[in-house]
């Protein structure tokens, strides 16, 4: 049984297996007058082999979601799940073991561990499971990221755009079923960037992972099969494959809204 198959998947009403879903999430921070609602009632679904990138302006609530449908920060209220399993169900060490199992992460800061080489950070999450990589996907993974060279050096020998291709290599060699990525070309120049966004569309088209991931950058949007933009907590609006262009006279038109309001 392959790995992916271990877990039972719904379907979504359009045909497509459904990786994530949220029903009426809702997160609100502090009370009385600190009460932030970050998330009014978001529902939202990312399917199995979609890559979707999530838009919106500061504070409109983009890492909250994405946080909360990892499973790394509490919900208030509604449902979040990765596959069929729902999240405020889980435990402590239940969440945890979901997130080693079945989540990757890209942060924008890469928590590479600087004592270890790029080979053992990229393994640390699978030593850590107990599990052993899959030497053909880890070698494809490696080999597609340009690490091959730069597999026994330590993150201070490398670039930060060679930093950032090891955490994503990191997030990819435990075949996760879902990835988040926060902002992960923000630290890149345009070519590492450009680069980095063209393997994460590889690995959706060839190698069927799901990502999703946020992003301020039309560009950087433009790779993803979908973008869904978010505003005071809510989902506003959502293009299908965006072109850099879309996306950006959307995101002028919310300004242009926004002033008028
Ligand atoms: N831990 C927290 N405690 C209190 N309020 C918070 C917390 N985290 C986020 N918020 C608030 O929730 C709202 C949404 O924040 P969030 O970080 O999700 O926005 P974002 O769209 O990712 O913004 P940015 O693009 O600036 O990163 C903001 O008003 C923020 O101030």
């Amino acid at each position: 049984m392959s790995h992916t198959a271990a877990y039972a998947v719904p379907r979504s009403p359009a045909g497509g297996a459904v990786a994530a879903r949220a029903t009426g999430l809702s997160k609100v921070y502090g009370q009385g007058e600190t009460r932030v609602a970050a998330l009014d009632s978001v529902s939202v679904e990312f399917r199995r082999a979609e890559f979707t990138a999530i838009m919106g302006p500061s504070g409109s609530g983009k890492s909250t979601l994405m946080h909360c449908m990892a499973g790394l920060d509490s919900i208030s209220s509604g449902s979040a799940r990765i596959g069929d399993v729902e999240l405020g169900s889980l435990g402590d060490r239940q969440l945890t073991r979901l997130r080693r199992d079945r989540v990757g992460f890209v942060f924008q800061a890469f928590n590479l561990l600087p004592t270890l080489s790029a080979l053992e950070n990229i393994t640390l999450p699978l030593d850590i499971a107990g599990r052993k990589p899959d030497p053909e996907w880890l070698q494809r993974i490696v080999t597609t990221l340009g690490l091959s060279g730069r597999l026994a050096h330590r993150p201070s020998q490398l670039s930060g755009g060679q930093q950032q291709r090891v955490a994503v290599a990191r997030a990819l060699t435990a075949k996760p079923e879902i990835v988040f990525a926060d902002e992960p070309t923000g630290n890149l120049d345009s070519r590492s960037g450009a680069e980095l966004l063209g393997f994460l569309r590889e690995s959706v088209q060839a190698l069927r992972q799901t990502i999703v991931m946020v992003t301020h950058d039309p560009v950087a949007a433009s790779y993803a099969d979908r973008v869904v933009f978010l505003a005071d907590g809510r989902i506003v609006d959502e293009i299908h494959a965006p072109t850099a262009d879309a996306v950006l006279d959307r995101m002028k038109a919310f300004d242009a809204k926004g002033r008028t309001n």
